[in-house]
């Protein structure tokens, strides 16, 4: 005990190092020298009372004269301080130590208050318990919707005919009443699986995942007359929507056979650059001829336009030939297809927000002038969105925004469409994997299709006869105008012949320029621009017609098609 007391004496020379260390200033080189020096002192009165004055008042352990050697020896910057203990600390940002020199409010403030985010523990273990009740009543409603759609299927599957058949043009297969395949129809049959031919039926929509397997099928075939020439109209049904997608084919030779109801004709002679004479086949769906169960008559085939071999007006006898063989004949030429739209607004009442009731005009009249072709029709009015939504769209165009912006505002995207169904009509029809020139202006399209196994060999511009609106503003009230009063032309009957909707099929509107010009500016369509246009219909006028669809003038491969980023970014940013 007394040799504790004796320890903790203070000197006065202990008293001078401490004042020159807590002093205002920084301590000297002298202070160094004086702690030094400082050894045993005789004991002052002074230094006697110190630690008695420190009992009375201060109760905080005396200073250790081994903590001061070391402070001093390592040089200004240190003091007997401890470090502030913070995750980043300042430089030279030392605690107070002494509680007169900072207030403990301002300690506090120079402190980073720690403070947990996390909630309590009973509260998480509510909120986790809510979201796992959440998520099991969102899977159990999409349980009950599945179970929904799957009985509503498998009612629609009960009232489709018992076994439904499979192509048969290229030596083929069938179901038999069970549905399930031929077993005499080969190795693929046997293992329960669809020849290579038929599984173009059943390719899977990468976009619905929920969805089953696509299936499209032709539900009946009639033949339409049109200004620019006989169809056949096709309606298909499928398993992925309730919409009545349509398929109209041109194919005179087909139409020519048909005509004489002898079938005399079983394919579509053309004759090659070679000089070879060959026969292309008839252009027809496999879904609709193939035999849909078994004890089928000729007259029910005949009422859905299904092939029935050599006709005769008292064809009452069991379905007994078999389709056109496509198995002998050469390798198809290319055939010309659309892929169209449904636009109610631009096809039925005339509308010159946008060209596509010219461009299904148009279409027409090339397939016909071909003589050989598709215009598959698929029910996407408003590039998808559906009417109401495509009438509010115009609204917003109105309020001065482009169709692609308009979209966007309601949610949407630019171009909600999707050519998983225009991919199987095709594969149906026959046409897809010889390959197809695609009557269009949007590269999009042919990517998508491209991507849904149809080749395309060529893009054909898809060029409607359209005015400049700023041009004929002064024409009678802005209506169908432009070459109507002055092109006596051959081209322009022709197309005045096919007018298929309200007010003619040369059109123009100041509105329908800006919509041409977003498809050209935004959506990367390869049109021409409207002014541009404009000045090629007075050349055309003079010109005749732009002769046949085989020797197109924009005809052009598929490669370097633009990029569609802008619209991208803005469906990004929406
Ligand atoms: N949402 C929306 N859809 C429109 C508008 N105007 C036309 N459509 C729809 O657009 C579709 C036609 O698409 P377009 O972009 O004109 O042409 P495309 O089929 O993409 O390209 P092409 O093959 O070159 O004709 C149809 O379904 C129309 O109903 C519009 O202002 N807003």
């Amino acid at each position: 005990m007394l040799h504790a007391r004796a320890q903790h004496s203070v000197s006065p020379s202990d008293l001078s190092v401490l004042q020159a260390l807590t002093g205002d200033r920084p301590p000297s080189s002298s202070a160094a020298h004086l702690i030094a020096a400082a050894g045993p002192q005789p004991s002052t009165s002074a230094s006697r009372d110190a630690p008695r004055q420190a009992k009375r008042g201060d109760r905080r352990p005396p200073v250790d004269p081994l903590m001061i050697a070391a402070a001093a020896s390592a040089g200004p910057q240190v003091t007997r301080n401890h470090y502030f203990h913070t995750f980043f600390p300042q430089p030279l940002a030392y605690a107070p130590c002494d509680d007169e020199r900072t207030s403990a409010a301002a300690t506090m403030a120079q402190r980073p208050k720690m403070e947990s985010r996390q909630a309590p523990r009973t509260i998480r273990l509510q909120v986790e318990d809510e979201e796992r009740r959440r998520k099991e009543r969102l899977e159990r409603l999409r349980d009950e919707q599945v179970a929904k759609e799957h009985r509503h299927d498998e009612r629609a599957i009960a009232d489709r005919p018992q076994a439904v058949a499979m192509p048969t043009h290229d030596g083929g297969f069938e179901f038999r009443e069970d549905g399930r395949l031929d077993d005499k129809l080969g190795p693929d049959a046997r293992r329960g699986k669809p020849p290579a031919s038929a599984q173009v039926h059943h390719l899977k929509d990468d976009a619905l995942p929920d969805l089953p397997p696509l299936e499209v099928q032709c539900r009946v075939r009639t033949r339409i007359p049109t200004p620019h020439g006989h169809i056949f109209l096709h309606l298909y049904t499928n398993n992925h929507d309730n919409k009545e997608h349509l398929a109209f084919v041109a194919d005179h030779a087909q139409m020519a056979s048909t005509s004489l109801t002898t079938n005399a004709v079983e394919g579509t002679p053309v004759v090659a650059e070679t000089g070879e004479r060959r026969l292309l086949p008839f252009i027809r769906s496999r879904t609709l001829d193939s035999k849909w169960y078994d004890g089928e008559t000729d007259e029910e085939r005949i009422v859905r336009g299904a092939y029935v071999g050599r006709l005769s007006a008292t064809s009452h006898c069991r379905h007994a030939h078999a389709p056109p063989s496509a198995a002998s004949l050469a390798p198809t030429d290319p055939p010309l297809v659309r892929i169209h739209s449904e636009c109610f607004t631009g096809e039925t009442i005339g509308s010159q927000r946008c060209d596509c009731g010219e461009q299904l005009d148009e279409a027409f009249r090339l397939i016909t002038l071909a003589g050989r072709g598709v215009v598959v029709y698929l029910r996407q009015e408003g590039r998808g969105i559906g009417l109401l939504e495509k009438m509010r769209a115009y609204n917003l165009q109105d309020l001065g925004h482009d169709t692609v912006t308009a979209n966007l505002m309601l949610g949407h995207g630019a171009d909600m469409r999707t050519y998983g169904i225009a991919g199987a009509i095709l594969r149906d029809l026959g046409v897809a994997q010889s390959g197809v020139r695609l009557l269009t202006n949007n590269p999009d399209k042919i990517r998508q299709i491209e991507g849904e196994g149809v080749s395309v060999v060529e893009r054909v511009a898809m060029d409607a006869p359209y005015g400049s609106g700023e041009e004929d503003d002064d024409s009678d009230g802005g209506s169908s105008t432009s070459d109507a009063h002055t092109d006596s032309s051959v081209a322009y009957h022709l197309r005045r012949a096919g007018v298929g909707m309200i007010g003619a099929s040369t059109t123009s509107s100041p509105e329908l320029d800006k919509y041409l010009r977003t498809k050209i500016e935004r959506m990367g369509h390869m049109l021409t621009a409207p002014e541009q246009q404009a000045v090629r219909n007075r050349v055309m006028s003079g010109g005749g017609s732009s002769g046949s669809a085989g020797a197109h003038p924009l005809s052009e491969s598929t490669s370097a098609l633009p990029a569609r980023d802008d619209v991208a970014e803005e469906e990004k940013r929406a």
